[in-house]
């Protein structure tokens, strides 16, 4: 096929352009270097044996040949051949190289890169060879498990790289035993990096998306579909991380003999964690317990990490228990406000913050509002991060003094977890999502459905949206017609009303429809795009018979309740009713012939009514119990939630 020119990148070192078609439908690309960039001619490259196979290609062993006036030289390395690209994203990709490359330049703990070429349309990472891996290491292990001492020592030079690249703004996203390369000194190195990362937003001839988003056995909930459970952040990292420190010590590769489709169910709904092996040092523990988190902000920084694997590396093991610096039982994950320690370590206050009191998690409303609006005038730290702060409060003359981890920083009236819309629309993503950072500086980074990574940009593009949180009740507006998600209809045909379970990162909100009975392999939690939903309430249900249909949707079987206790009713007055009519035959038949029984009937006719005095005593029992409820719980929904509760359908 003819040639033609795609590109000529003016900001990068080379040039590209397509010439050929081959066999594949994938072109041929040549490209023309001045050298200073990453680009290697694909003739300098030899291959020589396959190294393995993975997800995202082979791993060659090669030759690169270079020549100059004045020498010639042959390097071995190793090329990772990278599975056929669309030839339309071929320029995006290359791009996306061209800028890691730049990037990794200089890192110390991540493997050290040549230079990218494309041989036989495929694109080749070119890279230093190193003798193995530690996935070869284990292999050679009995039981393929590592000694604490250098799992503990590898995790160290991991942590460090991951926190180069982490710094240079890069995910790894595909951390495990084989990636880890060792070098002369036996110091793990980072191999293969950024592979998913480059090919995030690139779209794949292949639908094996799980696979082109890491390898599923070390890939967090986040991972498997970013752009909807997401986003995939530094954290996604840590989960990777931790997935592969037990692999080490144990030499069992997480949901072993699991397939994909397992892996994924395992993970991303019924969120199952993977086990951790017992006597660990605690801090360790605590850490990998840690990265196990299902919502990655709960997660530890590798930073975190990196701080718990160095405190414990000099603890010696003793008799089955260990001793050393870091001697001490494990903490408890969460704290008392109900936040992961990691999660309240990713910021810290300083002299000046403007801070309110934190909410609890998944909820809208404050639990406690001994801050409404404070500035932080002193800190008292015993440690780096935990401590109280002295916070001065409009109206009150002395500063309050209250635990730093109650408080959170508001800047420009934003705090972290905050529900935001963004001003100015984009159609590829949801305006609504959930701030995860603020800078003193204004810059901002959201979490929408629709962006795999987290947004960023400055505060003024954000204003505060309607928030959601666990528990609430909620349909899709009447104006949407087709939503991002699937959702159930009514039989009446409009939309039904579920109960949110879980706030995503993203915002995405899973939703379960306890109203409707669900049979088989009927799904029973859908998502939902938060722009797309309204709370509902009994408050905001207008009229008795929406009040009702809004209590049907608490649990299906308020429906057939109701009903039964409906034809319990009809039953009983029916055979009142008969009574009363027999009775009266009998009055008519009997009048004037015997006074006597004139009175009894009369009398019985009073003391009834039409209800017998069990009936009516029920009534008023219930009416008493109604107005108690009434007047202890306050409104009719309060009632209703508590009344189902208590019949068990809730
Ligand atoms: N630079 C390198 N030097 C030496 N061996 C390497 C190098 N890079 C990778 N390898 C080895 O090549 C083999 C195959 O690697 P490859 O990366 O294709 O597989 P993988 O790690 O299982 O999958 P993935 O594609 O997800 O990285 C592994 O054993 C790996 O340790």
């Amino acid at each position: 096929m003819a040639g033609q020119v795609v590109n000529n990148q003016p900001t990068a070192s080379f040039d590209f352009e397509l010439v050929e078609e081959d066999s594949d439908h994938f072109r041929t690309v040549v490209v023309s270097s001045n050298q200073s960039g990453p680009w290697i001619d694909p003739t300098a490259i030899k291959l020589r044996h396959r190294l393995g196979r993975g997800p995202f290609g082979d791993v060659w062993l090669a030759t690169h040949h270079q020549a100059a006036e004045d020498y010639e030289q042959y390097h071995e390395v190793a090329v990772k051949m990278l599975h056929p690209i669309r030839d339309d994203n071929v320029k995006a990709v290359l791009n996306k190289w061209y800028d890691l490359f730049s990037k990794c330049q200089g890192l110390e703990g991540v493997c050290s890169l040549h230079g990218i070429t494309i041989i036989g349309g495929k694109m080749c990472i070119v890279m230093k060879f190193y003798e193995g891996s530690v996935g070869d290491k284990m292999a050679r292990f009995k039981g393929g498990k590592l000694l604490l001492h250098d799992v503990l020592r590898y995790g160290i030079d991991l942590a460090q790289g991951i926190m180069e690249l982490h710094s240079k703004e890069i995910l790894v996203l595909n951390l495990k035993p084989s990636n880890f390369l060792l070098n002369e000194s036996d110091r793990a190195t980072l191999g293969d990096l950024g592979v998913p990362y480059v090919l995030l937003d690139i779209p794949f001839p292949t639908t094996d998306l799980p696979r082109r988003m890491g390898t599923p056995n070390y890939m967090a909930p986040e991972q498997w579909q970013p752009e909807v459970r997401g986003p995939v952040s530094f954290e996604t990292d840590s989960w990777g991380f931790g997935c592969s420190i037990v692999e080490m010590l144990t030499g069992i590769q997480p949901w072993c003999g699991k397939s994909v489709d397992d892996i994924q169910n395992t993970i991303v709904n019924k969120q199952e964690k993977p086990r951790i092996p017992g006597g660990l040092p605690p801090t360790v523990e605590n850490v990998i317990v840690g990265c196990f988190e299902y919502d990655f902000r709960s997660r530890p920084s590798m930073a975190d990490i990196l701080h718990a694997f160095k405190s414990s590396q000099n603890a010696v093991y003793h008799d089955g228990g260990w001793t050393g610096p870091d001697y001490r039982t494990v903490p408890d994950q969460l704290s008392t406000c109900g936040y992961t320690e990691w999660f309240l370590s990713k910021d810290s206050l300083q002299v000046g913050d403007a801070v309110r009191s934190r909410k609890p998690p998944n909820s809208s409303k404050p639990e406690n509002m001994e801050v409404p609006d404070g500035t932080v005038v002193g800190l008292e730290r015993d440690t780096e991060r935990n401590g109280f702060v002295l916070v001065r409060v409009h109206g009150i003359h002395d500063p309050l003094r209250v635990h730093g981890s109650t408080l959170e920083r508001v800047t420009f009236g934003l705090a972290a977890g905050d529900w935001v819309r963004l001003k100015k629309e984009d159609k590829k993503h949801s305006p609504v999502g959930i701030l995860h950072s603020i800078g003193r500086d204004g810059s901002v980074a959201v979490g929408f459905i629709g962006v795999n990574t987290l947004w960023k940009g400055i505060y003024l593009e954000l204003e505060m949206a309607e928030s959601y949180c666990v528990g609430q009740f909620v349909r899709l507006k009447s104006n949407v017609f087709s939503p991002r998600f699937e959702w159930p209809r009514k039989r009446a045909g409009e939309w039904a009303t579920g109960r949110i379970c879980q706030v995503l990162p993203n915002g995405g909100l899973v939703v379960k429809f306890p109203g409707r009975l669900t049979f088989g392999d009927e799904t029973s939690s859908f998502l939902a795009n938060p722009a797309e939903v309204e709370a509902v309430s009994f408050n905001t249900c207008q009229g008795i018979v929406k009040k009702y249909q809004h209590l049907e949707d608490f649990h299906w079987a308020v429906r057939p309740l109701l009903i039964a206790l409906g034809l319990f009713t009809a039953m009983k007055l029916g055979f009142f009713a008969g009574k009363k009519i027999r009775r009266s035959k009998v009055k008519k038949l009997n009048k004037g012939q015997n006074p006597a029984m004139q009175g009894d009937v009369q009398h019985d006719g009073h003391n009834s009514g039409w209800l017998s005095p069990k009936v009516a005593n029920i009534i008023t029992a219930a009416t008493t119990r109604l107005w108690e409820l009434r007047w202890s719980f306050g409104s009719l929904e309060d009632i209703a939630v508590s009344e189902t509760t208590s019949l068990g359908v809730l």
